[in-house]
């Protein structure tokens, strides 16, 4: 009997690959019909046991799929590309994954005619709920465009972006979870600090957000409108925002996002 030739293969299967690989798993992708090239042992046997998905050399992984996604860390990048391209013929699709890195990057290091998109997710696709945002490479068909959307939309929702907003949606959706967890911790913390409970803090702060950020979604307002309904006049909510903008908050939101949008840049240059 022979095996059904694997259409889609994941190298580098961390936070991201997997997150990828279950949501794949999740919106009825067989698993028969996936790969994935995992450089260590130890966590290649964890997703096999847990997908049942074939784990294989990256070569053989490139030259089974028609769509090879790969996800490991930008700086393994060109070493990943140069490994499988004597796999990659004209027509097969590279989707990236990873910040910084460009189109043209990969391009140079595989055959011309290989098409390349440049994606940029982030972990909510754990739950469904992600945001990426796509961008084609120079010689990227309209249908390896739709595939590579395709593949991310079994996470997510999908954003069609011009590649030189790419690093700045890294600093936007890319990274920002982590502000957004972070925001929660601290307001966990300061619940804490308040004299409640942890868990009912915890409660609390979750539920608040996942409130907020349906508002935001279904409602269509503006945040500035929904902020001022919470704001009474010297009321609590008053008191509150005086003290974020007292301790620069939003300049700090403004300068992180900054930071991260140069470091996806200096990715970009090997860094
Ligand atoms: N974690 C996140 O929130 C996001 C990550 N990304 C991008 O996804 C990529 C991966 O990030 P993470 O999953 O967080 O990192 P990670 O370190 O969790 O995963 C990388 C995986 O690649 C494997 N790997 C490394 N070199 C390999 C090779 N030559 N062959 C096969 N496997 C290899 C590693 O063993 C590891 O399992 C990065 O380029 C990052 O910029 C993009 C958006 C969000
Ligand atoms: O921190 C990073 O470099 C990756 C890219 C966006 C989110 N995580």
């Amino acid at each position: 009997m022979t095996t059904p030739a694997a259409q889609t293969a994941i190298i580098g299967a961390g936070v991201m690959g997997e997150t990828l690989l279950s949501g794949l798993v999740r919106s009825g992708r067989r698993v028969d019909r996936l790969l994935v090239g995992e450089k260590r042992p130890e966590r290649a046997r964890e997703l096999e046991e847990r997908y049942g998905v074939a784990v294989v050399g990256n070569r053989e992984a490139a030259e089974r799929a028609d769509t090879v996604a790969v996800v490991v860390k930008p700086q393994d990048m060109g070493e990943l590309l140069d490994e499988i391209a004597p796999a990659l013929r004209p027509g097969k699709l590279v989707v990236s994954l990873a910040a910084g890195i460009t189109t043209s990057f990969i391009e140079s290091h595989v055959p011309e005619g290989v098409a390349v998109v440049r994606v940029m997710p982030n972990t909510p696709a754990l739950v469904d709920e992600g945001m990426a945002g796509v961008s084609p490479g120079s010689h990227c068909s309209d249908a390896q465009l739709a595939e590579a959307e395709a593949l991310m939309r079994s996470v997510g929702r999908v954003v069609r972006i011009p590649e030189r907003q790419q690093d700045a949606v890294t600093a936007i959706s890319g990274s920002g979870p982590a502000y957004i967890f972070f925001v929660v911790e601290s307001m966990i913390e300061a619940g804490v600090h308040l004299g409640l409970p942890r868990a009912t803090a915890t409660d609390l702060v979750i539920q608040t957000l996942v409130g907020s950020g349906k508002m935001l979604q279904e409602t269509g307002t503006h945040p500035t409108v929904l902020r001022e309904q919470v704001t009474s006049p010297g009321g609590t909510t008053a008191s509150a925002l005086r003290e974020l903008e007292v301790h620069k908050v939003r300049a700090a939101f403004l300068a992180a996002m900054e930071a991260a949008r140069n470091r996806s840049r200096e990715l970009a240059e090997g860094s």
